[in-house]
């Protein structure tokens, strides 16, 4: 099966998880990384879930799924411990153009959720399109050992540089050349760091044309 990989922006979207357990709660976690509008509906919810509710940081509705809770949803997690009330929510969500994971039933996700490494805000999503989640966890894990734990900070500074740059300079081939040079290099918020010495030198000297200016 061939997926279409794409980081979606979900901040104060509204997102429905129908379920409350432990399967609900790391999904749930997953989308408030995302900053989602996260709704919860279950008649039993886990602390950790009923704590976050009462945080204000979800709303929970302690009720079971009813047809129509989907209604303005942008997707929905169907996290049940019944797989007839997941395949509803499903059905639900394929009527009304919602997009829908049920939890471990590939059939009836229209998306997975992959296995993520995190460093700020790079992340590396591995998807094996549900051939073998133990293969995605154990990737996971090898890459997460690999990869600098000072890389978010560092792409946090590489970013605040390139904006610098990109605010500086024309878009032209030096441009692009030099940005390629800094993803080299530390870069640090040390003023007289050699990346920043570097980029307001290729900026003096390829200053902006006036009429872009
Ligand atoms: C990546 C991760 C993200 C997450 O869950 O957030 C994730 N599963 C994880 C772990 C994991 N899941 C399972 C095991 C036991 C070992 C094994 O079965 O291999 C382990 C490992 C463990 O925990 O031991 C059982 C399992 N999973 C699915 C089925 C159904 C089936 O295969 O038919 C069954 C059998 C259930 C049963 O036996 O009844 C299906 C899906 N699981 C997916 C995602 C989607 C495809 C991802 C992909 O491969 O690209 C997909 C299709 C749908 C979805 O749920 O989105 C997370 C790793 C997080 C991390 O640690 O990094
Ligand atoms: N926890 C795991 O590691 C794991 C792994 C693989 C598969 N599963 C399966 O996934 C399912 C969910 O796992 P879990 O550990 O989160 O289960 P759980 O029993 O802790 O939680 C199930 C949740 O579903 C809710 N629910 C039940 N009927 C509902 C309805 N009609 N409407 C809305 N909510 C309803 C319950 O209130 C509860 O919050 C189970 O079937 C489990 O067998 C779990």
């Amino acid at each position: 099966m061939s997926l279409f990989p794409i980081f979606l922006k979900l901040t104060g979207r509204p997102c429905v998880v129908i379920g409350a357990g432990r399967l609900a709660e790391s999904k749930i976690e997953s989308l408030r990384a995302a900053e989602a509008a996260i709704t919860v509906i279950a008649p039993r919810a886990i602390d950790a879930i009923a704590e976050r509710a009462d945080a204000g940081e979800l709303i929970l509705r302690a009720r079971p799924y009813v047809e129509g809770d989907l209604a303005g949803a942008f997707l929905v997690v169907a996290a049940t411990d019944d797989p007839a009330v997941n395949r509803a929510v499903f059905a639900e969500a394929t009527a009304s153009g919602v997009l829908c994971n049920a939890v471990d039933d590939p059939p009836f996700c229209d998306f997975y959720f992959p296995s993520v490494v995190r460093r700020g805000d790079l992340q590396l999503a591995i998807s094996t399109a549900g051939n073998s989640p133990a293969l995605a966890q154990q990737l996971r894990k090898e890459l997460n050992e690999q990869l600098p734990l000072d890389l978010g900070d560092w792409l946090a500074d590489l970013g605040n540089l390139r904006r610098e740059v990109v605010t500086a300079e024309p878009l032209n081939e030096s441009r692009r050349l030099l940005l390629h040079q800094l993803a080299q290099r530390h870069v640090c918020a040390y003023d007289q760091c050699p990346s920043r010495l570097l980029a307001r030198e290729h900026a003096r000297t390829n200053p902006i044309p006036m009429e872009k200016a």
